[in-house]
């Protein structure tokens, strides 16, 4: 069993939203295929996986390094004891060989990706759909198929008003979503409260707010907004400042008894873990949002994971950005208290298979092998594109 090929290519998932830190107008992601000499079914097993939104392409890093390093490889040295399937874990060390610790950069973005496809077509030569696989491999065999989502939005873009706020946020409760999340820091403080009264003007019983400043604060500026918000029943107060200052996140909490939540731009456990040892995040309360697919993928999420019950913490506290399906098996497989979804951003990339409604705030898990991007018809187009 072997590699036979590995592709790239950059899309574009631009569009004219900005949050308090960067627009959205030249993004773009990188989409993966491996390529296995597997057959299953009487077809040959494909793997695929993107990055999520924020990070730009990584194809420049995969083809110089990533991608010769897997084809070069013995192929004997990258499948499991039994050779009767890939290892995820061996291809990693594979990807990461001749890479110095630190200064994680944008290469865990392209070895995130590649992870990404490797375990969709790991899952696809066991039969199996990735959280059934996960579950059965580390978690306790049964997964659970109803999965806590949130819709994502509320950016900042040109001529948009509270009416057009409240508009969208309307239509993520209309479908089904029980809590949505719009972007702050992008406007000045007395601004941006006017835009969260008007979004939590409109929710109804059980219906919650997340906001969201993209670590654009000082220190001043996120205790006063830290002030100002708790006088609100926030879901949470996410990404006040700098992703790596963990004292500014480690002061907040004596001025925000609420939930808070942070974590999208740590790409490595060994950052996680700071947060966690120096952030003064609360386990009780707080939620943690790293995103496999912009660090290292779940080989290392996997590390992180385990890092976390160390230090005391659930998983169910981590309810990572991103919005892609490989998050999903990961929080129906092991555990997760959910994931984020972009109703109507970064298509078709984000999302679920085509059929899967949200109901109260929760989908359910389709039987699809591997991480299920094959139900969903316009991102399966992409796909098949990329591969064919
Ligand atoms: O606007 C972004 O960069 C995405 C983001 O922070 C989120 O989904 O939490
Ligand atoms: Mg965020």
């Amino acid at each position: 069993m072997k590699i036979l090929e590995i592709r790239e290519a950059t899309l574009p998932i631009s569009s004219p939203i900005r949050n308090a830190y960067i627009d959205f107008s030249k993004m773009t992601l990188s989409l993966v295929a491996v390529v296995t000499d597997v057959v299953r079914d009487g077809k040959r097993v494909i793997g695929y996986g993107f990055n999520s939104n924020g990070r730009y392409g990584q194809g420049a890093l995969m083809r110089e390094r990533f991608i010769p390093r897997v084809l070069e490889a013995d192929p004997a040295s990258l499948v499991d004891e039994a050779g009767a399937n890939l290892d995820p874990h061996k291809i990693w060390n594979c990807l990461f060989t001749n890479e110095k610790p630190g200064g994680h950069g944008e290469r865990s973005v392209a070895i995130g990706t590649m992870d990404m496809a490797v375990w969709d077509a790991v899952a696809k030569i066991a039969g199996v759909p990735l959280f059934q696989l996960l579950a059965d491999r580390y978690g306790n065999g049964t997964p659970d198929r109803k999965v806590f989502v949130y819709a994502a939005g509320g950016y900042y873009y040109p001529g948009k008003d509270l009416a057009k706020l409240q508009d969208e946020m309307r239509g993520y409760l209309d479908r089904g979503y029980s809590v949505v999340k719009m972007k702050i820091g992008g406007a000045p403080l007395a601004d941006d409260l006017r835009r969260i009264e008007s979004v939590l003007g409109i929710l109804g019983n059980g219906q919650r707010l997340c906001v969201d400043a993209n670590g654009r604060f000082d220190m001043d500026t996120a205790i006063a907004y830290a002030k100002a918000l708790s006088q609100y029943p926030l879901f949470w107060y996410e990404e006040a400042g700098d992703p790596l200052d963990f004292e500014l996140q480690a002061v907040l909490r004596s001025y925000y008894p609420g939930p808070m939540a942070t974590g999208e731009n740590l790409f490595s456990m060994q950052d996680a873990r700071n947060l966690v040892r120096y952030g003064g995040m609360r386990p009780d309360r707080d939620w943690l949002q790293f995103d496999c697919a912009l660090s290292y993928g779940l080989v290392e999420y996997l590390r992180t994971l385990d890092m976390l019950r160390q230090h005391g913490w659930s998983a169910s506290r981590c309810i990572p950005h991103g919005g892609h399906q490989m998050s999903l098996n990961i929080a129906a497989g092991l555990g997760l208290g959910g994931n984020e979804s972009y109703p109507d951003l970064f298509q078709p990339f984000g999302g679920f298979p085509d059929g899967v409604k949200v109901e109260d705030g929760y989908v359910t898990m389709p039987d699809l092998p591997g991480i299920g991007f094959e139900g969903k018809a316009d991102l399966y187009e992409q796909m098949r594109k990329l591969a064919s």
